[in-house]
């Protein structure tokens, strides 16, 4: 069966989109899943997303990790599933789609290749040491990191993933390093079991962390330079909740094919 697929990427983070909204997703193959994503024996991406109808949002964000498991919210699928959408004319400039972890809001500007995407809002951030641990629709482990650039982001944020706190439901892995106008941040994600290039309910979890941690409060900016490029999060925090959480940046479409 002949596959359409779209290749998209926000800041290096890659995916390939499926149009299926001529009919509902019933069930899924796993390993082809796992197959397209392989950046050997298949297109190559951090993970893929079907595009469905939904009665009550505009559309509906299916999102699976590269090892063709089912993920948990996907920040930048999130916003590359929205260009998506308006190249497909579902969409215009804004939308509310409904994810796994809920209904979003999200605006596109008027190329379509820059994408603010509503996150949940989030009320817990938890100490593991000297880390931070919360979820932004997926859950994120927030470490700081001196000389990240040359730090072994795959070994430990692996073991670290795969310590005995998190082995069996698995955590993503942020490093950050504060470089004052701006975070840098390297993550190591599950499902996908290396390093990205940039992960967005990540650098969300991670721009939270830091306010929390610098007593931050009221409408916060945070510019973080990911290995892929510059994202931007915003929100409101008043010391115990972040509301009105944005994430901002790039989404672009890369090439359409067809698998055989
Ligand atoms: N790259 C993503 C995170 C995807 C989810 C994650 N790998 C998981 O299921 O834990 C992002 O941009 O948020």
């Amino acid at each position: 069966m002949k596959i359409n697929f779209f290749k998209y990427q926000g800041a290096g983070n890659d995916f390939i989109l499926i149009d299926h909204t001529m009919s509902p997703l019933k069930n899924f193959d796993n390993n082809l899943i796992e197959q397209l994503c392989h950046r050997r024996f298949g297109i190559g991406a951090d993970g893929l997303m079907f595009v469905t109808k939904h009665e009550d949002y505009d559309f509906e964000m299916h999102y699976f990790n590269a090892d063709g498991k089912l993920g948990s919210m996907c920040g930048n699928g999130g916003r590359c599933i929205v260009a998506f959408a308006k190249h497909l004319g579902i969409i215009d400039k804004e939308t509310n789609f409904l994810a796994v972890d809920g209904p979003h809001y999200a605006r596109i500007s008027e190329n379509g290749d820059w994408v603010d995407l509503q996150m949940i809002d989030v009320d817990t951030i938890t100490n593991d040491g000297d880390a931070f641990v919360l979820n932004t629709g997926s859950p994120h482990y927030v470490a700081f990191q001196s000389d990240l650039k040359d730090f072994d982001v795959f070994t430990n944020g692996k073991n670290i993933r795969y310590n005995s706190t998190y082995t069996e439901k698995g955590i993503n892995v942020n490093f950050v390093e504060d470089n004052g106008d701006h975070l840098f941040v390297r993550t190591y994600e599950r499902g996908v079991e290396d390093e990205t290039y940039a992960c967005g309910t990540g650098v969300t979890a991670v721009a939270m962390a830091m306010a929390k941690y610098k007593n931050q409060i009221g409408h916060i900016n945070t510019d973080i330079k990911v290995l892929g490029g510059d994202i931007k999060i915003e929100f409101d925090y008043n010391g115990h909740k972040f509301t009105n959480v944005f994430l901002c940046g790039p989404a672009k479409l890369v090439f359409e094919g067809d698998v055989a």
